[in-house]
């Protein structure tokens, strides 16, 4: 018997079959991906249909901040972070952002809208024309699904991907007609990513921390990153090391008051070198080391400091000029070496000396350090946040004039209490602080220049639009005071465009709803500060205060003409 015709369903879809839009929802609620961070445009609208009441979405106001929020969050929560960016100008404009977050590997799920696939043959308006070679070389992956019913599967594979160490960002272009199309099923998935050095080139290690005369350990953003602290800290304990972080480092990763601590390797070969003289054994944890900002003539290291490197990836590894590298990842390695080492009776080194009180500016001998009067200098302002951090505050920074100033006279004590970029592309700071304090909506204290904050300035309307406790200090010297003395270093005496200068922060704070104060005079500054910090609670939304200082930057003479 001739079975019989199955009815003609026409294009209605079976009961089980779930569009990508739906399999997309599913997979994000699973892994903790339902605050999206964006800036959305056609090329999405599918994506937004029947957008679900546990889902948030983070608007910001251009798609770097975009990118920053979804950076602090990620650090934040230590999941990825979904970022929504509309088409190629999406992209463009998030790309800076991008380049930090790949060097700084925070796991970032990027998803860029494409014009629609019935259309990109005719170079449509918003089309990207090669989407997936747009964001490379900063992204761990980039993929456009060859069928529309694939696009839960790359995503997935994606976020395993950027789950996996090194850790960071991945980008998926998604065509605009996708979104409604069925899906094919996606198994759940467990990827368990650690893994550990060979048991024999860590026992080597330990052998050669034992037998050496001063070891030092090199802490990078690698330490922080991969929660290693406390082993780290067991280690140079346990060895009597000196502990250094790393040139440029976004992170901490060690207690900044720890007796073994000596402070921040500078970016420059022949200083760095000169910083590790004294040590006949360095290992750099989760650290490239060799982090230089501008070229000196030196060689890496100094003839009798021998090297061991240990870190997640492998590219590192290998480029390093140097030593002997290990690749695995940190918190297991470092707490069997630390096991393996012998309790060393060796002479700790010496503590690290703490900076004389600073003045206000102009204030000659007899100064009162709160302040009598007169300009305010940086270090006042640090040494005033210093006395009033909470030890367990997330300090965000992105003052690069005054970086220095800041790591002698703030420490860091916990665990995840310092980020910044550790790359290098500005307008990270002020996105990220937020972000950052929408992860727990912990107060989160944001040091920013006024150079820095201009790039990404319009956080601050996300800021206060989701109540995000951050409190930003903008210390302003009137430009970008670092490039201007990176021009002195190689005998510039004017760099133009350096100088900004006579713009009204607190006003623009508040005109995007961030509520603000300005202080120029040092004896105002201490009731300032508490106002700013220690009078907005977590529930309390942004505050901004915007601190005239007077760093000699940019002294009347020197500015551009
Ligand atoms: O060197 C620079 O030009 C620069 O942009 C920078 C970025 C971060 C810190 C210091 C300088």
């Amino acid at each position: 018997m001739k079975p019989k015709p199955k009815p003609d369903t026409g294009p209605t879809r079976a009961a089980e079959t779930v569009t990508v839009l739906e399999a997309v929802i599913r997979f994000c609620r699973d892994t903790g991906m339902t605050t999206v961070f964006g800036n959305p445009g056609s090329t999405e609208l599918r994506m937004f249909r029947d957008w679900p009441d546990d889902f948030t979405y983070v608007l910001g106001l251009q798609e770097s901040v975009a990118v920053g929020m979804a950076a602090g969050h990620a650090l934040g929560t230590g999941r990825a972070a979904l970022v929504s960016l509309h088409s190629a100008g999406g992209v463009g404009h998030a790309l800076g952002a991008v380049f930090n977050a790949y060097r700084d590997r925070v796991p970032l799920v990027v998803l860029a809208g494409q014009q629609s696939r019935t259309l990109t043959q005719l170079r449509p308006f918003l089309g990207a024309d090669d989407p997936v070679q747009f964001p490379r070389p900063y992204v761990k992956s980039s993929r456009q699904p060859d069928r529309a019913a694939d696009v839960p599967a790359v995503l997935a594979e994606a976020h395993r991907l950027a789950m996996s160490h090194p850790r960071g960002p991945v980008f998926v272009s998604v065509p605009e007609d996708d979104w409604d199309q069925p899906a094919a099923h996606v198994e759940p998935r467990t990827l368990h990513g650690a893994f550990t050095a060979d048991t024999g080139a860590l026992s080597a290690l330990a052998t050669r921390l034992d037998t050496c005369e001063r070891p030092a350990l090199v802490v990078g953003p690698g330490v922080d990153d991969e929660q290693a602290t406390a082993e780290v800290r067991a280690l140079a304990e346990r060895t009597r090391a000196a502990v250094w972080i790393s040139p440029m480092s976004g992170r901490s990763g060690f207690p900044e008051s720890h007796p073994l601590f000596q402070g921040f390797l500078p970016p420059a070969a022949d200083r760095l070198a000169a910083c590790l003289e004294a040590y006949d054994v360095v290992v750099a944890l989760g650290a490239p080391l060799f982090t230089y900002h501008f070229h000196t003539e030196s060689p890496p290291l100094p003839a009798r400091t021998e090297l061991f490197h240990l870190d997640c990836d492998p590219g590192q590894a290998a480029w390093l000029p140097t030593g002997t590298s290990i690749v695995t990842t940190l918190k297991p390695a470092v707490g069997q070496l630390a096991a393996l080492v012998r309790e060393s009776d060796r002479k700790p080194p010496p503590s690290r000396p703490t900076p004389l009180p600073a003045r206000a500016s102009g204030d000659g001998d007899g100064g009162d350090r709160n302040g009598d009067g007169g300009p305010i200098t940086p270090e006042l302002v640090l040494d005033l946040l210093q006395e009033r951090l909470p030890r367990d505050r997330v300090l965000v920074e992105e003052t690069p004039s005054h970086r220095e100033a800041l790591h002698a006279r703030v420490r860091i004590e916990s665990a995840g209490g310092f980020l910044t970029t550790g790359s290098g592309a500005l307008g990270w700071g002020l996105p990220l602080a937020v972000g950052r304090a929408l992860a727990d909506r912990r107060r989160v204290v944001c040091l920013v220049g006024d150079g820095s904050a201009l790039y990404s300035v319009q956080a601050l309307w996300t800021a206060a639009r989701h109540r995000a406790p951050v409190t930003y200090v903008l210390l302003d010297n009137g430009g970008y005071a670092a490039v201007r003395a990176l021009g002195r270093r190689i005998d510039i005496a004017s760099v133009p465009g350096t100088d900004i200068g006579d713009i009204d922060f607190a006003r623009v704070a508040t005109g995007f709803g961030c509520p603000a104060a300005y202080v120029e005079e040092s004896a105002a500054l201490p009731a300032a500060l508490d106002r700013a910090l220690a009078g907005h609670g977590d529930d309390d939304g942004p505050f901004l205060l915007h601190v005239r200082v007077d760093d000699g930057a940019f002294d009347s003479d020197s500015r551009d003409r």
